[in-house]
């Protein structure tokens, strides 16, 4: 067959031949490949922190694996705890531990005081522009005006002691209802799926304390408010999952952000989402601000926005910022919540002894003829000890959103490229073995001796964030004193036990890659009252 070249071959030579080219021009690709790597080590290793030897356009990408942190807290114990990984197009350097993050932060605070901000995990497209308006919003958004007035909407201390007694009812009522449904629930000794109680208690509180609505539950399937319940279970069901590892990819790799790859219309269902729930929200606005007449009274964070008349200009009281502001908590306040007591409640039930003693501290603090108050909190100082101890342990965003300082910047005696984004891992920070003893054991005794704050003050333990990086979470007083009640008056309420058959070492600590970090297997508990009758008839 002519091949079409002036010379006569056949198929099957002319295919031979072209397998010889083929390999000849691969390994041509290795070498030239390696000594690529070669000489760009030797041009940078006095410049650049030690890191693991990625591929070209993917960088390190591949290595990540499901589970991004754990695999870089593996990596750092080779490479150390300042680390320079590229994702796709994106030099990043990886902090690991407290004493770097502290030297990053403290010292050079100022590096970062315009710095972009984007969460790594996010792929911008889809629920990045659809969920949460990236760029305009709080938890997405670069440093900038809007994200400063953001947050100054919610004040330095945004839900400071004042604003969160204001709440306290709210917050009473949804975790008694907990207790009191999960009892229901498991009498006749059947099995609890305590992880789905709690995250529809994280719902209830927050879009209570936001506007006034519960959605699961008894009183939420009322008939005039079933429909809107539904539409709104149904809506936070399709807003989970994180669109799988491609599109994560996709994030680096600007390549890949093609429209034909949405095979399985994930974007499309977001974008119907992200409709949907911006519908749901204008409604819920444009209701309380026709209210005829308008009322006084401030009974949640839409109220508070709207009488806040002299501390936002008029031009910034807008029906879109409060939207954004409602999004942004409700995203920031509810799963976070949610996976940080469930992994509290695994630790309990891994460590029978742990959880008895916490239970004699509020027989002894509270006693058992009432149910738990907020105010006993204070004096719950081994509880306290055991959510710092799970807040280390299980940190539920455990890679904050990364800054990427806008000069060439200076850190560790290396001298970083500017648009290289400055990682910190705080799964390795609160696991640096130079700063606990035995650390990945979970031991509340631990914080009975050493006192480190978890509000961002402490290097060593940041589960919410670093107050120096600016981004400190907005909601932390308020997910403290959440995580506190709710395992109190669970704990105070209810005995746990875990199904027939099961042991302690049987509950399983695997991570599953969702977003902030949920268990992989749900908790299943036997839940008995542990209390007099008669302080439950009073309930
Ligand atoms: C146990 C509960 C919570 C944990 C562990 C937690 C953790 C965090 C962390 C680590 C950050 C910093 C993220 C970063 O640097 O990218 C953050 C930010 C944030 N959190 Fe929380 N959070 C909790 C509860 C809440 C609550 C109750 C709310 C609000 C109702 C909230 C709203 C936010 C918001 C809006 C941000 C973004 C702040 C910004 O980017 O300026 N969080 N949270």
């Amino acid at each position: 067959m002519d091949m079409g070249f002036g010379s006569s071959i056949t198929l099957s030579t002319w295919v031979g031949q072209h397998n010889i080219v083929t390999t000849l021009l691969g390994i041509l690709g290795l070498f030239l490949y390696l000594l690529w790597n070669l000489v760009e080590k030797s041009t940078d290793s006095k410049k650049l922190p030690p890191g693991p030897q990625g591929w070209p356009v993917v960088g390190n990408l591949l290595q990540l694996g499901k589970l991004p942190h754990q695999t870089l807290t593996h990596l750092s114990k080779r490479y150390g705890s300042l680390m320079f990984v590229q994702w796709g197009s994106v030099p990043t350097l990886v902090v690991s531990s407290a004493e770097m993050a502290e030297q990053v932060l403290a010292a050079q605070d100022h590096l970062f005081q315009n710095s972009n901000s984007c969460l790594p995990t996010a792929p911008s497209g889809a629920p990045g522009n659809f969920l949460l308006c990236k760029n305009r919003g709080l938890i997405l958004a670069p440093i900038s005006d809007q994200w400063r007035f953001m947050r100054r909407v919610l004040p330095s201390n945004p839900f400071p002691t004042k604003r969160l007694e204001q709440f306290q009812e709210v917050r009473r009522e949804e975790i008694l209802s907990l207790a009191k449904r999960s009892l229901k629930e498991g009498h006749d000794g059947n099995v609890v799926p305590l992880g789905r109680k709690i995250q529809e208690l994280g719902y209830n509180h927050v879009t209570q304390t936001l506007f006034g609505k519960r959605y699961f539950g008894p009183s939420s399937l009322k008939a005039e408010n079933y429909h809107e319940s539904r539409a709104f279970q149904r809506m936070t069901a399709s807003s989970s999952g994180s669109g799988g590892v491609y599109r994560q990819l996709a994030e680096f790799l600007p390549f890949l952000r093609v429209r034909s790859l949405d095979s399985d219309f994930w974007n499309l269902k977001l974008w119907y989402f992200s409709r949907v729930y911006e519908r749901y929200l204008s409604a819920i606005v444009a209701d309380r601000r026709n209210r005829n007449p308008p009322s006084t009274e401030v009974r949640d964070i839409v109220d508070l926005f709207l009488s806040l008349q002299t501390e936002i200009p008029r031009s910034q009281r807008t029906d879109e910022n409060l939207k954004l502001l409602i999004k942004d908590l409700m995203t920031g306040g509810t799963e976070t919540f949610t996976n940080q007591v469930v992994w509290t409640l695994a630790e309990l039930m891994r460590h029978p002894e742990i959880r008895h003693k916490v239970q004699t501290e509020l027989d002894y603090v509270v006693g058992k003829e009432r149910v738990v108050e907020e105010t006993d909190l204070p004096r719950l100082r081994y509880l306290q000890a055991v959510v710092k101890e799970s807040f280390r342990l299980h940190p539920v965003l455990p890679l904050c959103s990364p800054l990427e300082p806008t000069v060439v910047t200076k850190i560790g005696g290396y001298e970083l490229p500017s648009k290289t984004r400055v990682v910190f891992n705080l799964y390795a920070i609160m696991r640096d073995s130079k700063v606990w003893d035995e650390p990945s054991v979970f031991n509340p005794e631990r914080f009975r001796r050493r006192l480190p704050g978890v509000k961002g003050e402490d290097f060593e333990v940041l589960p919410l964030g670093y107050a120096a990086g600016r981004r400190i979470c907005v909601g932390l007083n308020l997910g403290l004193t959440m995580v506190q009640y709710t395992l109190a008056q669970l704990l105070h309420t209810c005995d746990l036990a875990l199904p027939l058959g099961l042991n302690c070492e049987d509950v399983d600590l695997e991570e599953s890659p969702g977003p902030n970090l949920p268990m992989a297997r749900p908790l299943q508990v036997l839940v008995t009252p542990r209390l007099p009758p008669r302080v439950y008839r009073g309930l």
